[in-house]
Order: structure tokens, then sequence, then C-alpha cells
């Protein structure tokens, strides 16, 4: 990860340019696009589930990220993502590797066939692999005139020397944005009543001609308060990213040395009693208000505030995918409820056995089947 400095400034600002919601808005047609072609697959095959959603937000995140078109489960670019994102997963928890304990490891020779260092050296590999097939096209691309608006291209354009993390944007964002996908599904099976209104609202709004996109997002409150849901009930990154003290700090009269390296357990902040009541039931209503005022609690906290100040991190290491996420999830949410209704494999599982793992936090199984809510519903698939 690039350490706080004028690097990391440098490539904050490039990614809120390109990744803020006005940007994110010319690519809107594009995700459109691509939910009617996962909406495709779904329909000719509803038991590939995993396969199908992953495939959806690989091809949302390569089409802005390098302008590269997935074409199927099988695609190299693909599985290499996909090898980078677990690598990641894997060298990123905290606690993993003793070294984060006795920093004086990392000098240990890699023959004594010390771990952390093999790691690191095939997690570079894979990143290096995923920067020569795409990143290096680009270049070539841009020195050429040829280049399609994307991410990279525009880092590319900017001459800023990037490192192999900079360029590939797919690293952990995908990842975190299929897992925020996997509790929609999870949720849904679990919660048939909330499937319902969300689907009621859907169809009181859209109506049964046309599938639901990105102009009718203003009018979804429900779905809205949904999405801010997923992220509160299972926090992706429940305890964030590990971040470095840069200085010396005093926080409630403990001395924190520069050096340190602090959690933020978001996932305990996100499941507080005393701020979401009942935090552990799904209940996308906590977030509807029909009053400007906040509600309080008895010792006057504000009661369910927004999860996303939480669930997107903290200052200057905060997300900056935020709004791309929330756009990837909207539109895939919005359309699958408009052609399916999911419900779970084994019909007697319930909120209680649902559970959550990993530093990039997933359900643990995703028993979810679909099943289409009519012919009707069907043929508003563009193109069946
Ligand atoms: C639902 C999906 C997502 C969630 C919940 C999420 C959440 C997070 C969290 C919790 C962090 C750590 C912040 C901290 O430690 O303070 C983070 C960092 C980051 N996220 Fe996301 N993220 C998601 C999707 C994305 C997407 C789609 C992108 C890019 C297109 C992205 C790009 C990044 C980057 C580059 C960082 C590192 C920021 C830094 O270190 O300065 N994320 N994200």
């Amino acid at each position: 990860m690039c350490a706080y400095g004028a690097r990391h400034r440098q490539h904050g600002r490039l990614m809120k340019e390109v990744l803020a919601p006005i940007a994110l808005a010319e690519y809107h047609a594009m995700e459109e696009e691509k939910t009617v072609e996962y909406l495709h697959r779904m329909s000719q095959d509803p038991k590939d589930l995993a396969e199908h959603m992953k495939l959806l937000i690989a091809s949302i995140m390569f089409d802005i990220s390098h302008a590269y078109t997935v074409t199927d489960k099988d695609d190299p670019m693909l599985k290499l993502a996909m090898q980078a994102n677990d690598d990641f997963v894997r060298i990123a928890l905290p606690g993993a590797y003793l070294c984060e304990v006795f920093p004086i490891m990392r000098y240990i020779p890699e023959w004594t066939g010390i771990r952390f260092k093999q790691d690191a050296k095939k997690f570079r590999k894979t990143l290096e692999a995923l920067r020569d097939d795409a990143y290096e096209k680009i270049k070539v691309q841009v020195r050429n005139g040829t280049a399609k608006p994307s991410f990279t291209q525009s880092l590319v354009e900017r001459n800023q020397n990037p490192t192999p993390e900079e360029e590939s944007l797919y690293k952990w964002t995908s990842v975190a944005t299929l897992s925020a996908m996997e509790s929609f599904f999870v949720a849904m099976s679990v919660y048939p009543q909330v499937q319902e209104r969300a689907h009621t609202e859907l169809m009181n709004v859209v109506g049964t001609t046309r599938l639901p996109g990105f102009s009718d997002r203003p009018y979804l409150p429900y779905i809205e308060a949904m999405i801010q849901e997923i992220l509160r009930w299972n926090p992706v990154g429940p305890l964030g990213l590990p971040h470095r003290l840069i200085q010396d700090v005093i926080y409630r009269g403990y001395d924190i040395p520069a050096g340190t390296i602090l959690l933020a357990n978001s996932w305990a902040m996100l499941h507080d009693p005393d701020v979401y009541p009942s935090p552990f039931e799904f209940e996308p209503e906590r977030f509807l208000t029909t009053t400007t005022e906040p509600k309080l609690s008895a010792d006057r906290q504000i009661l369910n505030p927004d999860p996303r100040r939480h669930a997107f991190g903290y200052a200057r290491r905060a997300c900056p995918g935020q709004y791309l996420a929330e756009d990837a999830l909207y539109i895939a949410i919005v359309r699958t409820l408009a052609v399916f209704r999911i419900g779970p494999m084994d019909k007697t599982k319930t909120v209680d056995d649902v559970e959550f793992a990993g530093i990039i936090c997933h359900p643990k199984s995703l028993d979810c089947v679909l099943i289409p809510r009519s012919t009707e519903a069907v043929s508003l698939i563009p193109g069946l």
C-alpha cells in the first residue's frame, strides 16, 4: 500500500476526480448494458449465481479501469484479477504475518523458507502480470492517440509513473463490491418481506413495461435505504485497512507512538445496539425518515446515522470508490429484483444461520435460488 505523502495525495486527487459522481454518470449507460448481459446469463443458468455476479462486477470495473471488455468467466484478465484479490485478502489480514509484530523478521533471508516473503513475491508477480497485459497496451494506445477513456488512460496521460499497485484499480475493489452484492442476495433470501417491499416500490415507480435504470434512483427511497442497510449489516471492511500513524498522538489519555498500526473496528460501531437498535436484523426502514430532525436515543445519541461514514473508512484513506460501488450495487439490485424472486435454497434457513467471515467480509455461504417472477418480467430483458 502507498504510504501517506505527496504520492498518495496525488493519486488520491486523481481517483477522486475520476470516481466523482459527476464523472461516473458517463458510465451509467455501460453499467446498464452490462446488467442486461448479466440478466441474460442469469435467466439461462440461474444456478450459477456466484459466477454471474463475479462477471458482472468485474466487467464494470475493468471497463472503467482499463476500457477492457471481460468476455466470459474464463477471461484471462478476470482470472489474474481474482488471483490478485485472493492474495491481497490473505496478505492484508492484520496479524497474518509475524513480521508485523516483530519487524526485525523482515531481515530473515528468503532461503530460510519464511512465508511472508514468498507470498509478497507471488502477489507482486500477479500484479505485474495484470499491469503488463492491460496497462502496457493502454500505454501504447495513449501514445498512438487511440486509447478509450478509462482510469488507466487518465493515469498514463498525466504521466505520473504509477506504481504497480496504483495501476491496478481492480485489486480489492471488485471483491469488496462483490461481497456487498452477496450480502444483498443473502438478506433477500432470509427477509422475504423486505424483498417484497422493495419490489413493490419498484413496480409503483417503474411499472411493468421496462427495466429500472439510473434515472429512477431518486424516486426509490426504500431501495436506497436497503443499500445503506447492506453496508451496515455486513460491513465489507469490518476493520477497514490498517492505518499506520505518521506522528506521535495522544488520544483520550493514551500515548500512541508514530509507526503504530491502528485498526478501526467498524463492525462494532455498525452493530452498536445503542446506535442501531436490533443491529443483527436487516431493517432498511431504520434509514427512512420523515422529519429532518435526527432521532435520538435515551442518552441523546443520534439513532441510525448514515452507516457509510464507517463502511467506507476514514479520513485521508477513506474509500475513493464509494460512489462507483454504490452505482454498481444499485443497478445490479434493481434489475435483479425486477426480473427475479430470490429465495433460500434451504427453506428452513433463517437470519440466525447467516455467518460472515474475512478481512473483506463475505457471507460464508450463498445458498440462494433465483426464480423468474413471471414470463412478462423475463420479457423485459432486451434481446430475449
Ligand atoms: C461496496 C464496496 C466497497 C466498500 C464497502 C469499500 C470500503 C473501503 C474501506 C473500508 C476502505 C479502507 C478505508 C480505511 O481504512 O479508512 C477502502 C479503501 C479503498 N477503496 Fe474501497 N470499498 C468498496 C469499493 C471500492 C471500489 C469500487 C473502489 C475503486 C474503484 C475502491 C477503491 C478503494 C481504494 C483505492 C482504497 C484505498 C484508499 C487509500 O488507502 O487511500 N473501493 N474501501
